[in-house]
């Protein structure tokens, strides 16, 4: 096994941890919904893989839209932030639908920490909407739509990440 790097991980230095149940989750991206309502209509959603792909699930049945797209990026290895890989865009079909410069489309992630990977996505899409359920402040500047704000500090736990398990009662010095 490759043995880890000694610079503390992106998590390791992301001091408060911000577990997010399947409820929750879905509540935050029916209020995303809410509010991408009164900005659309949309001609399709393009989710960014994989992070964004069940927030786009639940915002396209929402918005009853049926054309789904993806990016495919890979930049965090678990935790720590390698280079940013786009590994496909989006179909020629899907961007024609955008005039070229996504104009009338909706990216979809589930959060923006750094921005790297939104700054990426408004290079190849310039005027699609770009909406996350989650935003910490560094990448909140490029997200045109958002619920959430968390400090930047936060590590946030998804639900399909993480599993129940059983916690020492605060007594006995849970945290
Ligand atoms: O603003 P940034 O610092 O770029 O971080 C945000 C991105 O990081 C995570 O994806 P990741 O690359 O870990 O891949 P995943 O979606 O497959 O988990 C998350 O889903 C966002 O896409
Ligand atoms: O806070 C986070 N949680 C999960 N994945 C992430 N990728 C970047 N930041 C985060
Ligand atoms: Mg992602």
């Amino acid at each position: 096994m490759a043995e880890r790097n000694s610079e503390p991980s992106v998590q390791e230095r992301a001091g408060r941890p911000f577990p997010v149940s399947w409820d929750q989750f879905h509540r935050d991206c029916r209020a995303l919904t809410w509010r991408l309502n009164e900005v659309g209509p949309f001609q399709a959603v393009i989710a960014i893989t994989r992070g964004g792909l069940v927030p786009a699930a639940i915002v396209a049945r929402e918005l009853g839209l049926r054309v789904i797209d993806t990016v495919c990026v890979a930049s965090y290895d678990h935790d720590k932030q390698g280079d940013l890989k786009v590994l496909k865009g989006i179909s020629e079909q899907t961007a024609k639908l955008g005039g070229g410069t996504g104009k009338g489309l909706l990216i979809v992630d589930d959060l923006v920490d750094t921005g790297k990977t939104g700054r990426l996505v408004r290079q190849l899409l310039p005027d699609a909407h770009f909406a996350t359920v989650y935003a910490k402040p560094k990448g909140r500047p490029l997200v045109d739509t958002y619920i959430t704000e968390v400090s930047q500090d936060t590590w946030i736990y998804f639900p399909w990440d993480t599993a129940l398990s059983f916690q020492p009662p605060i007594r006995d010095g849970a945290a």
